[in-house]
């Protein structure tokens, strides 16, 4: 984290007196984000910048930042309403290219899955026998969440675990404040799942549009946590028990993963 003021101009709602010093969190392809606070110092929030492209005509671009944030913030909106676990939207100006959001205490899936995983070998490969409960019990809260999204007619078109966030169920835990060894480790996977990064996202309740969400997700879960990799149906499993039609979606991953085999044997 670097304090945000001399790299990059921060947006203009980030220079007010009132404003607490921002920190730049992430520096991406296509904006930043910050950690502020909203209204009074103790509310922490995430403020999402688009900041004008200059290769880009500036009207067509201030056209498609201010589309994109709105349709963002909107899909948002509608997840947390029917409480899917998501950062609530807290203020927005689409046309200053910039969203406040709730602030998601603790740390991306990614994260806590590896620090779980430590240095476990491989699949497959000899290995002691370990309790994985309560990575199962993640793999479960990832299933939900996802199937929570589905359910309210949202994909989410990035699904990745660093796209989820894990939120601490107890305060001390947002702080690393963790007791002995085998506990802290326990902690690492322990928390609320809450989907982040939803720029990608569109309107839909096409089991086919779900079923490939689900499998741009196994395929990034396959790739970043191949030691995990056999834990994915427990996943897939608490999904199918969301909605109704998620037995239907689940069929249909299997065309969605047959579609992708055919496509990387021909190259
Ligand atoms: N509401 C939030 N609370 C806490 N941290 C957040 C929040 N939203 C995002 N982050 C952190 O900032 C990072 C980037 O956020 P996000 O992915 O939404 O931005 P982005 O600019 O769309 O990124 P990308 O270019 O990777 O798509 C996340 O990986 C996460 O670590």
């Amino acid at each position: 984290m670097a304090a945000a003021e001399t790299q990059f101009p921060p947006p203009k709602v980030l220079t007010y007196p009132a404003a607490t010093p921002p920190m730049l969190i992430t520096q991406g392809a296509e904006g930043r984000l910050y950690k502020t606070t909203h209204l009074v110092p103790t509310r922490p929030c995430a403020l999402k910048y688009r900041p004008p492209k200059p290769y880009r005509h500036p009207i067509l671009d201030a056209r498609l930042t201010k589309a994109r944030l709105a349709s963002e913030a909107k899909v948002l909106e509608r997840c947390w309403r029917e409480g899917v676990p998501v950062p609530a939207v807290y203020a927005m100006d689409p046309a200053a290219g910039w969203m406040m959001m709730e602030w998601i205490e603790g740390i991306p899936v990614r994260a806590g899955i590896n620090a779980w995983l430590g240095e476990r070998p491989e699949d497959g490969t000899e290995a002691p026998v370990v309790d994985d409960t309560p990575l199962v019990d993640l793999m479960k809260g990832i299933g939900t969440a996802v199937g929570a999204l589905h359910r309210t007619g949202v994909v989410h078109g990035d699904l990745t675990t660093s796209n989820m966030m894990l939120r601490p169920r107890e305060a001390g835990q947002a702080n690393g404040d963790v007791g002995d060894e085998k506990n802290a480790k326990g902690k690492a996977v322990e928390g609320d799942v809450v989907l982040i990064d939803f720029g990608l996202a569109t309107q839909s309740m096409s089991d086919e549009d779900r079923a490939v969400d689900l499998y741009v997700l196994e395929r990034a879960f396959a790739s970043t946590h191949p030691r995990a990799e056999r834990l994915f149906t427990i996943l897939l499993d608490s999904y199918g028990k969301t909605f109704k039609k998620a037995p239907s979606v689940l069929a249909k991953l299997e065309d969605v993963r047959m579609r992708g085999r055919k496509r990387s044997m021909l190259g």
